[in-house]
């Protein structure tokens, strides 16, 4: 089902609180990545998100280690009044998501999962399509997968942005990887956008179908367990993830160090796998075990939400780079664009 035909499909859906008690794990994961993204993410707060008794979230902001000397880029700046706002939920921020265009086993119509194959030439169009759809939308940091596929989705889209930015992975594998991969000029790093991969985004894991034909393994299994495998809710394959249990690596990830991005005004895209981000659209709709088991998503399809007071509105796959449905939705998203039609003026 394409993105666009999804967003008509869900209509207006019941809120669930049964997402909402994820545990946060990996803290330690979570700390190193905030003290690498913390060198490109200049002025703006990284937060730690912890739940309290009564199951409130709370959002404390850890103001940013960034050097003194890092500028903000004001075109890209958080709409904020003052810095002191960064915790309050007036902000307003972009979030893309975009599943990876088509890969070479997906052409094959072989199971993936966490199998680290690249895109097909048809995924390469794929991902410079959709860049060319969000060239107009503002993207501070960008989220990917551990997996090329969705590293090579993001970079080629990127190359079609107009702001001409250049993503850099980050690197924290070891200290040695980070102290290496520093730069050292500030205005380089203001024409950058930090990249960070996450395994925790990764496709769900398949199990013992990795590498199997599709259709040959529903010949072997029977199409309705095949289905099961692919579509329930907590039914892993052989061996494998449940979408629940990729949901549960998957949102917390999410709720740990992507939302306090959002949160502190930073646009972010992520680019990641039909089931690790059916997981996450199922946390940001609210959608029940149930309704998202019919929730397809294209490859190289962006879809945009407006991240507003805390709440996520989705806005649906913009379909070129100055769809009036994005842009007249949002005055921050009009700003934005109209800052870089008079930079090309
Ligand atoms: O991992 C795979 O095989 C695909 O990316 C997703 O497969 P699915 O649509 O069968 O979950």
């Amino acid at each position: 089902m394409a993105a666009e035909v999804y967003y008509q499909a869900i209509g207006t859906l019941q809120s669930h609180s049964h997402l909402n008690n994820f545990n946060h794990h990996q803290k330690h994961q979570n700390t190193i990545v905030r003290l690498v993204a913390r060198d490109f993410i200049s002025g703006n707060g990284l937060s730690r998100r912890s739940t309290n008794r009564s199951g409130q979230r709370n959002c404390t902001v850890i103001r940013s280690l960034a050097s003194p000397t890092s500028v903000v880029d004001p075109v890209l700046s958080p709409s904020r009044s003052n810095a002191g706002d960064s915790n309050k939920k007036s902000n307003e921020a972009a979030l893309i998501l975009i599943r990876h265009g088509e890969s070479l086993w997906n052409e094959k119509n072989l199971f993936t999962g966490c199998v680290d194959v690249p895109l097909s030439k048809k995924g390469i169009d794929e991902a410079i399509e959709a860049g060319k759809r969000i060239s107009s939308i503002p993207v501070d940091v960008i989220f990917t997968s551990a997996l090329i596929r969705a590293q090579m989705t993001a970079m080629l889209a990127m190359t079609q942005h107009r702001r001409g930015k250049v993503p850099i992975i980050l690197h924290n594998e070891s200290e040695r990887a980070r102290s290496w991969s520093q730069v050292f000029s500030e205005d380089t790093k203001k024409q950058s956008i930090p990249v960070i991969a996450a395994w925790q985004l990764n496709e769900r894991m398949y199990g013992e179908l990795q590498g199997l034909n599709k259709k040959e393994t529903a010949n072997r299994y029977g199409k309705e367990q095949v289905h099961e495998w692919r579509r329930s809710y907590d039914i892993p394959p052989p061996n494998g993830e449940s979408l629940e249990m990729c949901a549960q690596r998957s949102v917390a990830y999410f709720r740990d160090q992507i939302e306090p991005q959002l949160l502190s005004g930073k646009n972010v895209m992520i680019s990641a796998h039909g089931n690790s981000l059916r997981s996450i659209i199922m946390y940001l709709d609210k959608l029940t075990s149930q309704e998202v088991i019919s929730l397809e998503l294209s490859t190289g399809i962006p879809m945009l939400y407006i991240f507003k007071e805390g709440r996520f509105i989705r806005r649906g796959s913009p379909i070129g780079p100055s769809e009036a449905g994005v842009y007249s939705y949002s005055r921050r998203l009009a700003l934005y664009k109209q800052k870089l039609d008079n930079m090309f003026q």
